[in-house]
């Protein structure tokens, strides 16, 4: 049977490098794109089209940052499809990021440099602004639309005698300490995208605990220090034409600089051939290419603790019907009810 995959975020970096590559290890595959921006979705079709002629490529749109749209497509792709095997939960952004060069300049020097190249720890802060359904935007693109539309699929995902799978774009940048359970959405911090990634780690354990007895199994991966539009929007163009030299020097030293979009979705791809019965749920999949080139997938065990998963998941729920009854309330007053 072919194989029905939705990807979010599709049209550019890891997530069309990861089309390419499922289409390369099975040209049965049904893809679906699912983009916010229609004209970008249609390039990406067409790039995947030229190598791969008699691809099934369909394009959807939308914003998953915005609740309406997330709805809205998940009606979609429950009237187009009766079943859904893989759905990679992709898109994300890091908006306005600024770098700390005094830290990085001092990291440069102490033992800590590695783990710093790796996961830029103490050296990005970012400014969240709030969206127009009065949610903080990272949060909102990152995890909650993802995880609304988790809940929406649920039907065309937890099909008997059927498995499905999630799997979730983290980051080495996700962080225990730039996460709280009494400000989910970072509305306080400098570090959303941290709290975002590391909130998508606690998700993934949930999601595993509830829905693996219906079949549906969910993980997460790294895909490590990537050069794409999330990567150049935080430096000026000319430093990383200048720092590049660098960047693949450093690649010799550490197998977290995959560097490459086609490197960063190599954990991607490798899970989308593994049995989920034999994937550990406590584990994040990280994409490393070693000093030579070769790419490979590792699981390496996540700073996360099922209580803190367990409330993450039940606040989401919470968000949710917060958010259902509003979308209602507005609903009836463009359309009051008798009319
Ligand atoms: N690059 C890296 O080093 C790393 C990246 N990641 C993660 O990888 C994932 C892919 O990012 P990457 O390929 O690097 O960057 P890109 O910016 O190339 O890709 C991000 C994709 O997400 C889409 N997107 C953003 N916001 C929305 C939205 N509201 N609705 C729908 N789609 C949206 C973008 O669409 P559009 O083109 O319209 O903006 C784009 O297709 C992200 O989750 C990122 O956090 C994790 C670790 C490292
Ligand atoms: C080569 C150096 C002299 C200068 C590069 C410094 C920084 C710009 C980068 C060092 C570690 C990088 C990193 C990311 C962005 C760029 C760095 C901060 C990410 C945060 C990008 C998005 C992620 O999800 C994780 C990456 C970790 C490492």
């Amino acid at each position: 049977m072919n194989k029905v995959v939705l990807v979010t975020g599709a049209n550019s970096g890891i997530g069309l490098a990861l089309c390419e590559r499922l289409l390369a290890q099975d040209p049965q595959v049904q893809l679906c794109l699912a983009c916010r921006n229609m004209q970008r979705a249609e390039a990406a079709r067409s790039a995947l089209l030229l190598s791969h002629g008699d691809a099934r490529i369909a394009l959807l749109r939308l914003d998953v940052g915005s609740v309406r749209s997330v709805l809205k497509v998940a009606e979609e792709v429950k009237l187009r499809y009766n079943r859904l095997d893989y759905l990679y939960l992709n898109a994300g952004i890091m908006p306005n990021p600024q770098v700390d060069f005094k830290a990085l300049f001092k990291g440069l020097f102490s033992r800590n440099v590695i783990h710093m190249f790796a996961t830029a720890e103490g050296l990005l802060t970012q400014q969240d602004r709030v969206n127009a359904d009065g949610l903080q935007e990272v949060f909102a693109t990152n995890l909650f639309g993802h995880f609304l539309l988790v809940r929406e699929l649920e039907p065309v995902l937890c099909q008997p005698g059927h498995t499905a799978r999630l799997i979730w774009t983290s980051s080495s940048n996700a962080r225990r300490s730039a996460f709280s359970l009494d400000d989910i959405q970072h509305r306080k911090g400098a570090e959303p995208y941290s709290s975002s990634k590391y909130a998508s780690d606690l998700l993934s354990l949930a999601l595993n605990r509830r829905y693996n007895s219906q079949g549906l199994f969910s993980s997460v991966i790294c895909p490590g220090l990537v050069m794409t539009n999330l990567t150049y929007g935080i430096l000026p163009s000319f430093f990383w034409t200048l720092i590049m030299p660098i960047m693949w020097l450093i690649r010799v030293f550490t197998n977290t600089f995959t560097l490459t979009p086609y490197n960063g979705a190599e954990a991607l791809s490798w899970l989308f051939l593994q049995r989920p019965e034999s994937l550990d749920p406590w584990a994040k999949y990280h994409s490393l290419t070693s000093g030579l080139g070769n790419n490979y997938s590792q699981p390496r065990k996540m700073d996360i603790d099922e209580a803190t998963s367990e409330a993450l998941y039940e606040q989401l729920l919470e968000l949710e019907s917060e958010v259902r009854k509003k979308m209602r309330e507005e609903d009836e007053e463009v359309h009051p009810p008798g009319h």
